[in-house]
Order: structure tokens, then sequence, then C-alpha cells
């Protein structure tokens, strides 16, 4: 098994190149099902969600050409089968995403369930109410989404709690729906926007997009396009996190720190200083004190919980004691098990989280349990000292492209070990 093994100590300092966003890649290449004509993704991450993705539309006939390292052309004009297995779905929940495109286009799809996963039970019974409400007729059998529509016709949909896979979905089954959809306490995360933008490139008539009410107009039919993902905000604030943690000085490229209020501003709480350009996010840590900050997830513009794990890892470390209360997941907290054995103190009680931060660390095996809180376990091991060994590294790679050479140009000392 992959693993990784660091030598924590080293402050990071230098530059590194954001990688285009795994949650807008995904359901924009679920999107691509509803064009006509080829499509070309830009700024793809390399991932092994987005592997996972290519398997899936490749499985259904799809057929796509990687052009060059960092786009991926979509043409479904191939396509031959509506199914989305279980051996794929189960490894990726965004799998999920492909059934409101294939319902929309082709009035059938099967999906599995996706199930729950490492960090709570994650269920899709808004996507599924939704698209009933448009008219399709759905059954659950044998673990599987069974879906037909032989029209589906807009309506007002009302969300009974903010879902972004969910919103992504019905706002994808009802570009070619007839007439107007509402759809009501819509999620408002930058990746929901992307899609929609992607969407609208093609021809769709979708207006509100970030704001929690979107409308889509039904429209015929979709053509190829050009886009270019948006950079991952979850990825630069890792790298943020790690330059505060270590005391160094590191500059994000190729992001926008328009995506990322909350997450700067709880860094400048915790006394980094920021400067930010265009596409650029620089923190400084040279000199200064690390203190703690309470941290508590809601949905977007609210603090993400996809950046709980790693202020987790930063209380550790700090000035202070803080509390991090986690709304989204019931059992998003699989990394403090960990954390305690590099000496963390953490004391959790239902959603919350109370961090009493520590002088320092000490080095130790850990085992990675899920994608951010693979992460936060890196970036304890950063500040850790001695060595850490990081077992179970796959979840990783679901989500962060090349970490450890990333980590390395910018002065960390990590090394993976394939066995
Ligand atoms: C609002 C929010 O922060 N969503 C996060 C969620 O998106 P993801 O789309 O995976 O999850 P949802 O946004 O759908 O879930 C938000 C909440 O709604 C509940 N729910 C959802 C759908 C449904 O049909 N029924 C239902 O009850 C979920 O259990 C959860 O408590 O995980 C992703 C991966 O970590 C994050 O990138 C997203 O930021
Ligand atoms: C948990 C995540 O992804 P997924 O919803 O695909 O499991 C994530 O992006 O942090």
């Amino acid at each position: 098994m992959n693993k990784l093994i660091i030598r924590g100590g080293a402050p990071l300092r230098g530059d590194v190149r954001i990688s285009g966003a795994k949650n807008a890649v995904l359901p924009i290449m679920a999107a691509g099902l509803l064009c006509e004509t080829p499509c070309t993704i830009e700024n793809v991450p390399h991932l092994q969600d987005v592997t996972t993705m290519m398997e899936l539309l490749g499985g259904m006939g799809v057929t796509l050409t990687i052009s060059d390292k960092m786009s991926v052309e979509i043409d479904t004009s191939t396509i031959e089968k509506l199914v989305a297995p279980y051996d794929l779905v189960c490894t990726m929940r965004a799998s999920i995403l492909v059934l409101g495109p294939m319902l929309a286009r082709f009035g059938q799809a099967k999906v599995s369930l996706p199930g729950g996963c490492a960090i709570g039970s994650r269920p899709v019974d808004i996507h599924l109410h939704g698209l009933m409400a448009l008219g399709a007729q759905i059954k659950v059998e044998n673990g599987y989404i069974d879906a037909k529509a032989e029209r589906l016709v807009g309506t007002r949909i009302v969300m009974d709690q903010v879902t972004v896979t969910g919103t992504e979905n019905l706002m994808m089954a009802a570009v070619f729906a007839e007439g107007e959809t509402v759809l009501e306490n819509a999620a408002r995360e930058p990746e929901v926007i992307d899609l929609a933008n992607f969407l609208i490139k093609m021809g769709a008539d979708i207006t509100g997009v970030g704001t929690d009410v979107i409308t889509i107009r039904g429209v015929k039919s979709l053509q190829g396009v050009r886009y270019r993902v948006l950079p991952d905000r979850i990825e630069t604030g890792t790298y943020l996190v790690a330059a505060a943690m270590t005391g160094g000085k590191v500059r994000v490229r190729d992001t926008d720190p328009r995506l990322l209020d909350a997450v700067l501003s709880k860094l400048t709480e915790a006394g980094a200083h920021i400067t930010t350009g265009d596409d650029w996010i620089e923190l400084d840590m040279t000199g200064r004190r690390l203190h703690s900050v309470n941290v508590r997830t809601a949905p977007h513009p609210g603090f993400p919980t996809d950046m709980q794990a790693q202020f987790l890892a930063l209380n550790c470390i700090a000035e202070g004691t803080a509390t991090v209360i986690e709304t989204i997941f019931e059992n998003r907290f699989m990394h403090v098990q960990e954390l305690l054995r590099i000496g963390a103190d953490i004391h959790v009680e239902g959603n919350t989280a109370v961090v009493r931060g520590l002088p320092v660390l000490t080095g130790a095996q850990m085992m990675a349990t899920d994608l951010r809180a693979s992460a936060s376990l890196i970036l304890a091991g950063l500040v850790a000292e001695g060595e850490t060994t990081i077992n179970r590294i796959y979840h990783i790679d679901r989500g962060y492209e090349s970490i450890e050479e990333k980590l390395s140009k910018l002065g960390a000392n990590i090394q993976r070990i394939n066995q």
C-alpha cells in the first residue's frame, strides 16, 4: 500500500500552481452528456476522480480524447449504454451527477445508489424528489436508481436543505424541460456557478446563478464549446494553511482570491499576513505567531466543510483553544483519532471538536480515512518533530494533483513510497 513519509519542520517557501477544481470538473464532465456536438474542457486536473469520471463516461460509450495535458474532449455521438455501475459509483460519489443529464437528454438512466461514505450518510432523496417533481418515474431496486421520463416539465422545486450535487443534478435535468423550472434554496457554491456558466455557454437559459433561486427555461439542444474549469479553492486553501502552519511564505498562483473569502478571513484572524492579486494569493507567516481560530462549517459563502480538517490541524499547533463545529456531515472528524497519535489535544462531542493548541507535535504512523482528512494529516506531519508516516494515501489522489511534488518544491521533506 502506498504511503507518504514526512520529516517535519521546514517552513514552506516559494510559488505553487493551483489545478482546476475537482468539484467543478466532475459536474462539468457529466454535463457533457447533454451536448450533441463535442465539447472541450480545459484546466482539467490530473486526479483519480477525473479518471473515474472518464471510466464512467467511457463505459457508456462516450468518446473521450485527452487533447493536451490539461484538456479533455467529450463526444457523446457514440453513446450506447445509459448505466452508471456500482463498482464506479462506490468509489466516487460524484457519479450520481450523470443521473440528471442522462434523464434530460435520453429520457432514461440507471445509476447505482451512491450510499454513504467515511464522512457520513450522504442521502440523495432531494435529487430524487426534484426529478419526480419534474415528471420522472423513479424506482429504487437492487441498489440502483432506475429513472424514466417521456418528457420533463418545468416546475417549482423547494429543496429542504442546501445541497450542492442536488442543485447541480436538478439544474442539468431541467435544461431541456418544457417551460420554467425554479430551484429554491439552491446552493451558491462557486462550483455550482461554474457548472451553470458551462451550461449557459452551451446554450442553456439559466438565471439567478449564485443566488438561492435559480430559474431554468427549457431549450431544445446544447452546442459544444470550449470551457475552462475554475481553480480549486480547496487546494488553494490547503497550501495556504500549510504555509501558515510551517511559518513560511507561499504564493499560490492560477487561483482566484474571490473564491476564498471565509478562508482568507480565518487565516488573517490566525495571524497570517495575506496579500492578493487577480489570480494569486500570498501568505506570509514569517516571524508571526499562529493563533487558534474557531470554525463553523456552513454552505457557501460560509466556511467550507472541505476546509474543516485542515483548520483543525492548524489549531493543533496554534496558541490558544478553539472550537471546530461541523454542520454539514455527521461524521467528518475521522482525522481526529489519527491526529491524537501525533500528540494533538482534541476532544470531540457531537459535531464539535475542542482543540487545545500545543507547541509541538511528534511524528507517528497515521492512517488516512478520507480525502480532506488525508490533507490534514499531511499538514500535521509538516510541523511534527521527527518522522510521520501516512498510510492509505490513495484518498489524497482523488482530490490533490501531485501533492508531494508541489510540497517538495516548496521545501517540504516529503516522499511517496509505492509498495
Ligand atoms: C452544502 C455543502 O457544504 N455541501 C458539501 C457537500 O456537497 P455534496 O453535494 O456532496 O453534499 P450535499 O451538499 O448534497 O449535502 C449537504 C447536506 O444535505 C444533506 N442532503 C443532501 C442531499 C440529499 O438529497 N439529501 C440530504 O439530506 C446531506 O446529508 C448533507 O448534510 O460535500 C462536498 C464534498 O465534501 C462539498 O464540496 C460541499 O461543499
Ligand atoms: C469529500 C469530498 O468529495 P466527495 O463529495 O466526492 O466525496 C471533497 O471534495 O472533500
